[in-house]
């Protein structure tokens, strides 16, 4: 059944101005049009079954993943989908490997955004074959299995494939209860969607009042533009909010080390249960100052975490109490696994990062499996939602009640509809053709 042929590649640049509106607007970011360098891998199936894979910029340079993505097809056009299931850490070592290509990288930068969008429109074709989403193909592994998926070079002192074996042996006995704990609870959601920088105070308060009546206990705001705004607009969220729910900021690097320290004491009047990015993706040591500092609050970071030896890193260093896997910043689904199973073996929660488009659709799927088969536990994790562009999906994700609600179609959820992607294709789709012509709107 595996033995399908990818025949083909397409890419695509899709961007949606979503900087009109000021959606998705934080202190580093202001004015971001969530964008994807998609991939749809055509194949020889029966029934023309395609991979769909995206990863998430946020508008200029999206074309450059598009050329890299590009650059990378070679290694999967022409294969079988067994050669790379029957060995997947193989595959993903093979991906990541090409002996010229390793040098624009290696596992950074654009050329591993791209890895993200082709490894997983790969696990998207792999799930819609085998007819499950993406979290039940992964959560229906044994432990053997799903150690085999993962590339452990350069993590080994942290983690070993036998260390990860015990971990994932000692869940596989209530994986069924778990299966049917998600199936009737969902999994919990925080929303950042009232939180974005550019909104006016009488948007936020709305916002926060709908958050709170739609069942969210946990909502983030952006802070790190400027002081005196932050404490006026966190002031404004608890008054909205109250005492009860927990409330999370998010500095999208602007600090220094010693500006984040001064900045948390004033802001850890409101409470804050993390801050989210408060300095340079790059500066472990940074952050474990950080950490340490701010403490009981505490540092969450991740959706510019490049790959899974940063990760390592940051954990090692106790500079990460709060871990924010996303979805295509790092190799897809192989590598995040890597990253679930330090955390893991660290006892770090993992909250997932998913303020872009598509990454909601995505990440869903990664904490399912990390409740289900690696951490077994929901205790101080929650995935980000943002309530942006899911009407462009095939399989949108589902919220009740403040929970995601398993995806229940095959695949990995990121199909998007024909008719968007053509509409929202840069520069030629309608939408850019009539922003660029104002007369035609
Ligand atoms: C530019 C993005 O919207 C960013 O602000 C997302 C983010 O930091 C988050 O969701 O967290
Ligand atoms: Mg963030």
């Amino acid at each position: 059944m595996l033995n399908i042929s990818i025949t083909n590649i397409k890419v695509k640049d899709i961007r949606f101005p979503t900087s009109k509106n000021l959606d998705g607007s934080d202190a580093m970011n202001p004015d971001p049009d969530y964008s994807a360098a998609y991939v749809i891998l055509e194949t020889d199936h029966v029934k023309g079954l395609e991979g769909h894979g995206l990863t998430f910029t946020i508008g200029r340079g999206n074309e450059i993943c598009v050329s890299a993505i590009k650059s990378m097809s070679h290694l999967v056009v022409g294969k079988t989908l067994e050669s790379f299931t029957s060995d997947m850490a193989g595959f993903w070592k093979m991906i990541t490997g090409d002996s010229q290509l390793r040098w624009l990288g290696p596992d950074k930068g654009v050329i591993h955004l791209a890895t993200g969008a082709l490894v997983n429109a790969v696990w998207d074709l792999y799930a819609k074959v085998e007819g499950k989403p993406l979290w039940r193909l992964l959560a229906e592994m044994t432990a053997e299995e799903l150690v085999s998926c993962v590339d452990f070079t350069y993590i080994t002192d942290a983690i070993t494939s036998e260390e990860a074996l015990l971990l994932l042996k000692k869940q596989e006995a209530n994986k069924k209860e778990r299966i049917e704990y998600l199936l009737q609870n969902g999994y919990p959601a925080y929303t950042t969607s009232a939180g974005w920088l550019g909104y006016s105070d009488e948007k936020m308060r709305r916002l926060c009042q709908e958050a709170k009546s739609a069942g969210f206990k946990h909502l983030k705001m952006k802070v790190g533009a400027d002081l005196a705004d932050d404490m006026r607009r966190a002031a404004i969220i608890r008054e909205e909010i109250g005492d009860d729910l927990k409330l999370m900021m998010d500095a999208n690097q602007k600090w220094d080390v010693q500006e984040a320290i001064q900045n948390m004491a004033q802001l850890k009047k409101f409470n804050p249960w993390w801050i989210e990015e408060p300095t340079s993706p790059d500066d472990i040591l940074g952050h474990a100052k950080i950490a340490e500092a701010v403490a009981p609050i505490k540092v969450a970071t991740g959706e510019h975490c490049q790959n899974r030896v940063i990760f390592k890193q940051l954990m090692q260093a106790k500079a990460l109490e709060v871990c924010q896997i996303d979805s295509c910043r790092v190799g897809g689904v192989n590598e995040i696994l890597a990253i679930l199973l330090m955390a893991a073996k660290f006892k770090i929660p993992v909250c997932p990062h998913a303020g872009g488009v598509g990454l909601c659709e995505y990440v869903q799927h990664l904490s399912m499996v990390d409740f289900i088969s690696i951490s077994g536990t929901m205790e101080d994790r929650i995935i980000e939602y943002v309530d942006h562009l899911h009407e462009h999906f095939i399989d949108p994700v589902v919220i009740e009640n403040g929970a995601y609600m398993p995806p229940s179609l095959p695949g990995y959820s990121i199909e998007m509809k024909p008719d968007s992607m053509e509409q929202y294709t840069f520069p030629e789709g309608e939408v850019w053709r009539k922003m660029s012509k104002p007369e035609l709107l």
